[in-house]
């Protein structure tokens, strides 16, 4: 009798799962949920890296709850390919649909070479998906530890956990080594570079160990310094989404709570009996603020969200347990927690917005900058420019070296130092602003290129967001303020000095027939004398020519209150209820590397944080 019940159970729960997956599938999500349906335990805010992880590892982990996720952009299948392919995400991203379309400010600095002057840092687009889907050191997180007793659960040991939990490597005949690092059963998944076996890669790697660069072959083992290829978040040559993966596979869980019995043909649910236990995702669903308990002002008690949907304000709600979990990115959060009334008070009421808690949230803004140093090829036979070309599928190769504080040309130790500060990425016919506005202009390009793209790994500076209106459709202003440090410029400037070597060394320059593009010729001009660059001429290049890494975080700190934090070690944020942040926001230190895994990483602990705190919520 059991047996049949739960065969029963089944039958039903698949049924259920079947129109459920069907009406995503048709983007059908219009049905009007009267007040009493638009209640569920957690409510997340954005379907990016974060959102896409805890939306997962919540429904699994905690038995019978109902998961609402909202998401400003439309479902990624909407822009299909372009999205997917290594080497097409740059326009990607242009697509308005996707983009938030934000833009930095310009910014005038004095001069760090020459104090007298002043210098513009020109504003530039800021990229952050509106799309659902949206490396680092042991010193990276042990610092985050560092911050208190309680934070301990963010050291590296906890934080490599969740890397290995979140991680499907696709690397095969790996060494004990390789395994203490990675994780070959999660949902990100992770492969070398297909076919990158080219004979100009391997050129690089040899004038890099002519430079004194030593050779590493796992950027995310236990030494980050060297030349190596990357691995990267692919799955068979396609980028790899969080929202393929993890949301996707959160999307399969579809219960009811109670489990229900079927009472007849077709389905014979009766109404009112039991809950549905699953994510229901709306995309085109854009946050507006937080809705909290006006009878119990002073708590500052999330009860819900207002979002704007198929045209109409909806709110949603939390049952009690429940959590509403900002994970809107870095502007977003920020923003949307200022838009509720939780930020910088003179910012907030320059905008009519109530106080309920003053927070530094939107300070700290931390970013990786980008600039690029870029050769022309001159390829010297036909079967070259083929294999050249295939080469083009994205960066290949990085170098990650120790920036010279006093901004020379790094010196051999530099090199060997196992905790590098500057990640060069190599590529060719990428991304590089200035060159490829040139090159696309021609139809078709008359010659190819090669970057490298130097990334400030452990800025100094750190820039803030403003609020500029009550109305959230409206962007922050954002002010990087990239090299107010001088340690941040002298470093890019010896990055820059070696990638100008780099291509000056045979056989790049003799058998690929590199030349630098845009020092001094008609892409660029930023010798003073001939062609040398002096380091007033650098700092100029590099404000002239620097823009983003797209790893904004750090706006929503993770820290005591008495050190700038507005989420404490729980990600709660301060002085509220029901209310925590999830996403590269609360990182209080960039990571030394990119930032998706990361965030994933976060997202990964939080989820566990979050179940922790259900059951005690409940005797509340
Ligand atoms: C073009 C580009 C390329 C990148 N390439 C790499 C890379 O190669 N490697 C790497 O490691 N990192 C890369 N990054 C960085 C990486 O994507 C981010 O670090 C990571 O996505 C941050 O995750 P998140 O969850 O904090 O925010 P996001 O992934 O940005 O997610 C936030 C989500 O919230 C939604 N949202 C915001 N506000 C609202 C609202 N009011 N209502 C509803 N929904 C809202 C957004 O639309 C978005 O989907 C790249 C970023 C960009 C923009």
């Amino acid at each position: 009798m059991k047996e049949s019940n739960d065969k029963n159970t089944k039958a039903i729960n698949a049924d259920i799962r079947n129109l459920w997956s069907e009406s995503i599938h048709y983007r059908d999500q219009r049905q009007k949920f009267d007040k009493a349906d638009e209640i569920y335990d957690f409510i997340i805010v954005g379907a990016g890296t974060a959102g896409c992880v805890l939306a997962r590892e919540l429904i699994y982990n905690i038995p019978n709850v109902n998961i609402l996720v909202l998401e400003a952009g439309p479902p990624n299948s909407q822009i299909n390919d372009l999205m997917r392919l290594p080497c097409t995400f740059p326009l990607a991203y242009r697509a308005r649909m996707v983009d938030w379309g934000y833009q930095t400010e310009d910014q005038k600095m004095p001069s760090i070479i020459e104090p007298t002057k002043v210098l513009l840092n020109k504003g530039f687009p800021y990229p952050r998906g509106k799309v659902i889907g949206g490396c680092s050191q042991k010193a990276d997180y042990d610092g985050w530890a560092a911050l208190g007793p309680e934070y301990k659960i963010w050291d590296y040991d906890h934080c490599l956990e969740a890397f290995k939990a979140i991680e499907n490597n696709a690397r095969k005949n790996t060494n004990e080594e390789f395994k203490k690092y990675h994780g070959f059963n999660g949902l990100l998944h992770v492969q070398d570079s297909p076919n990158d076996n080219y004979e100009i890669a391997k050129d690089f790697i040899k004038v890099a160990k002519n430079l004194g660069i030593p050779y590493n072959n796992d950027f995310n083992g236990a030494r980050q310094n060297g030349i190596g290829k990357f691995q990267t978040t692919t799955q068979d040559g396609n980028r790899c989404s969080l929202a393929d993966s993890y949301l996707t596979d959160a999307l399969k869980k579809v219960e009811t709570y109670p489990p229900l019995k079927r009472l007849g043909p077709p389905y014979g649910l009766a109404s009112g009996v039991a809950k549905i236990v699953a994510v229901n995702v709306k995309s085109s669903a854009h946050m507006l603020n937080i809705i909290w308990d006006e009878e119990k002002k002073d708590e500052n008690i999330a009860i819900g969200v207002k979002y704007f949907y198929d045209g109409g304000v909806h709110n949603a709600f939390i049952a009690p347990k429940g959590e509403v979990i900002i994970c809107g990115g870095a502007i977003n959060s920020a923003q949307i927690l200022m838009l509720s009334g939780i930020g910088p008070k003179n910012n907030l009421e320059a905008n009519n917005i109530k106080v309920r808690k003053e927070l530094p949230v939107g300070r700290n803004l931390q970013d990786h900058p980008v600039c690029t140093v870029t050769g022309k090829i001159s390829i010297p036979n036909n079967a070259s420019i083929s294999q050249f070309n295939s080469w083009c599928n994205g960066f290949k190769l990085g170098i990650f070296h120790k920036g010279n504080v006093k901004g020379k040309f790094p010196s051999r130790e530099e090199f060997l130092n196992e905790n590098p500060d500057i990640q060069v990425y190599v590529g060719a016919n990428v991304y590089d602003p200035i060159i490829n506005a040139y090159v696309t202009k021609q139809s078709p390009p008359n010659f190819e290129t090669v970057t490298l793209l130097s990334v400030l790994n452990f800025p100094s500076s750190a820039g803030h967001l403003e609020l500029c209106s009550s109305n959230s459709f409206m962007q922050p202003k954002i002010f990087l303020n990239y090299y107010s440090k001088s340690d941040d410029l002298y470093r890019m400037m010896s990055s820059l000095k070696l990638s100008r070597e780099i291509l000056k060394q045979p056989p790049l320059s003799t058998e690929w027939g590199i030349k630098e593009l845009a020092f001094n010729d008609e892409f660029g001009k930023w010798c003073s004398v001939d062609n040398e660059m002096r380091d007033e001429d650098w700092e100029c290049y590099i404000r002239g020519k620097s823009y983003t890494s797209f790893h904004p975080c750090g706006t929503v700190k993770m820290a005591p209150e008495s050190q700038g934090g507005c989420v404490n070690h729980r990600l709660q944020v301060y002085g509220t209820k029901n209310l925590r942040v999830v996403d590269a926001s609360v990182f209080p230190i960039i990571p030394n590397g990119n930032t998706n895994a990361p965030t994933a990483m976060v997202a990964w602990r939080a989820s566990k944080i979050i179940k922790d705190d259900y059951p005690l919520n409940s005797k509340l």
